[in-house]
């Protein structure tokens, strides 16, 4: 077995990593123990809007999971073993675990490991709540093996993965109430966005309860009641869990390569990708970044491309990675936020067109949402011609296509930053397909 470039995990990360290495004329060999792919084909992105497109389209729930399993298996034959093997990246299926710098155990297997990339991804964070084991909860890796929609459904956490679901169920006819802990939905985004959700939510039958954290879960005639210091229970026949992500750190071995992490587990990265051992880089949902397919996708591609570098070399910049949450309406955000440009840039200003005021959607008759733009003054020009464009937020439908398309937000007030960010679509939207093809 030789290899340039040992690539530990194959989702987004580490497929865009392997790929970055064949593309520079090295020899990648990539161990997954799960199928290439990873989380955002096998249960997020594909699953997740699949379900989430089918439930806007009125579809019932058996077809709605016919088409989740089809476009699982049609991504999935993209990035299989025989076709990443046709693009000259071996594939050694198995769990490694490091038991020194410079090697790795595949099952029992020694590989050398002079050039690495860690991409092992992240899995469902289980919040400590007394009795949550004994119910069957779901999470993103169960929810889509459902044959059925439960009657009713009791969703941990109003962040992107429970407001996506939450949505995608009450329209399959499921009685959903939404938990969260904070005091309002989708609380990293701005403020006024959370709002438009919550009332969609509302007028949909959706019961949202926030600043409630569970303190007590317990089964009760084969139905499952969460309990909270103040305020009724929540009683329903299933639990989704969705309160964030854990990096999938343990059992990897780190210590032994000398690959620190930090106290939630994640790998301790350079804005290289660099982690603390000679040659060993890290990228994706296990380094602790922004947890997106694009966003892995890039930290792979810079990971690798440093690792075999000797050069200069890429950094990653967080603030080159917008986001889009497939609610309807969707919210999509280009950072910073008005708050955090608030923080950061005093003197930044926002600019606010409500989609009441917008033609296409009083024509479809959906005027919920607006789009807010963000700029900053420019050096020596000041606010003229609307200043620099710092992030921008649009809560309307097909928010993400629109946070995407070419010719925006910049026109003649275009900064570099915003030309850089509107080059990384967010996945899955139409605009993707502007990107080149994959061996990039
Ligand atoms: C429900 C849901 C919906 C989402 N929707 C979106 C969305 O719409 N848009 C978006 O941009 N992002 C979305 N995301 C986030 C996105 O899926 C993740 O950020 C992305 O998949 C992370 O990729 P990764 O390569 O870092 O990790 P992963 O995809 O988790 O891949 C890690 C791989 O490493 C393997 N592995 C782990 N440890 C080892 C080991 N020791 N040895 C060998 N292999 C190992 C695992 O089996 C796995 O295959 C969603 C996530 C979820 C859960
Ligand atoms: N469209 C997308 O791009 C998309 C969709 C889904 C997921 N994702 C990615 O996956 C990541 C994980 O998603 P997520 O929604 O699980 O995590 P999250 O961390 O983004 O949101 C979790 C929410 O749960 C709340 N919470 C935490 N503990 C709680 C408790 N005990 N009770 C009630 N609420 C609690 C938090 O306040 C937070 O609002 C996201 O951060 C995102 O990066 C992206």
């Amino acid at each position: 077995m030789n290899h340039d470039l040992l690539v530990i995990g194959g989702g987004a990360a580490g497929l865009a990593a392997a790929r970055t290495a064949v593309a520079r004329g090295a020899r990648p060999l990539l161990v997954t123990d799960g199928p290439p792919g990873g989380d955002c084909t096998f249960t997020g992105c594909v699953p997740s809007k699949t379900l989430i497109e089918a439930a806007g389209r009125g579809t019932d729930f058996g077809t709605a999971m016919r088409r989740v399993r089809d476009a699982v298996s049609r991504i999935a034959a993209t990035e299989d073993e025989a076709a990443l093997s046709a693009e000259g990246i071996e594939v050694l299926r198995g769990r490694a675990v490091f038991t020194s710098p410079r090697e790795a155990e595949v099952d029992g297997r020694i590989v050398p490991a002079d050039r690495v990339v860690v991409a092992a991804g992240s899995e469902p964070l289980i919040p400590r709540i007394r009795g949550l084991d004994d119910l069957d909860h779901l999470t993103n890796d169960t929810v889509f093996e459902l044959d059925a929609a439960p009657r009713s459904l009791s969703i941990l956490g109003g962040g992107p993965i429970g407001c996506e679901l939450a949505q995608a169920f009450a329209r399959f006819g499921t009685d959903v109430t939404v938990i969260e802990a904070r005091d309002r939905l989708l609380p990293s985004e701005d403020p006024e966005a959370s709002q438009v959700i919550t009332e969609r939510f509302k007028a949909e039958g959706i019961t949202v309860r926030t600043g409630a954290a569970a303190t007590r879960a317990r089964p009760v005639n084969g139905r499952a009641r969460l309990e909270f210091d103040g305020g009724e229970p929540v009683v329903a026949d299933r639990v989704l869990v969705a309160v964030g992500r854990n990096p999938a750190t343990a059992g990897l071995g780190l210590r032994a390569a000398g690959v620190a992490v930090d106290e939630r587990g994640a790998i301790r990265t350079s804005d290289r990708m660099a982690t603390t051992a000679p040659r060993v880089y890290a990228a994706g949902d296990v380094t602790g970044r922004p947890a997106f397919t694009h966003a892995a996708h890039l930290m792979g591609r810079i990971a690798a491309g440093n690792a075999l570098r000797r050069g200069r070399r890429a950094r990653f910049d967080e603030s080159a990675v917008p986001r889009v949450t497939f609610t309807d309406p969707e919210v999509a955000q280009i950072v910073p936020t008005e708050a955090e440009a608030a923080r950061n840039h005093p003197g930044a200003r926002a600019a606010h067109l409500p989609m009441s005021e917008v033609d296409r959607a009083i024509t479809a008759g959906r005027t919920d949402g607006f789009v807010k733009i963000i700029s900053d003054r420019r050096p020596w020009l000041g606010n003229l011609g609307g200043g620099r464009v710092l992030g921008a937020t649009i809560v309307g439908e097909r928010a993400g296509e629109l946070s995407t398309r070419s010719r925006w937000p910049c026109g003649p007030v275009c900064s570099p930053a915003v030309w850089r960010r509107r080059r990384t679509p967010t996945p899955p939207t139409r605009s993707r397909c502007s990107r080149p093809p994959r061996s990039s």
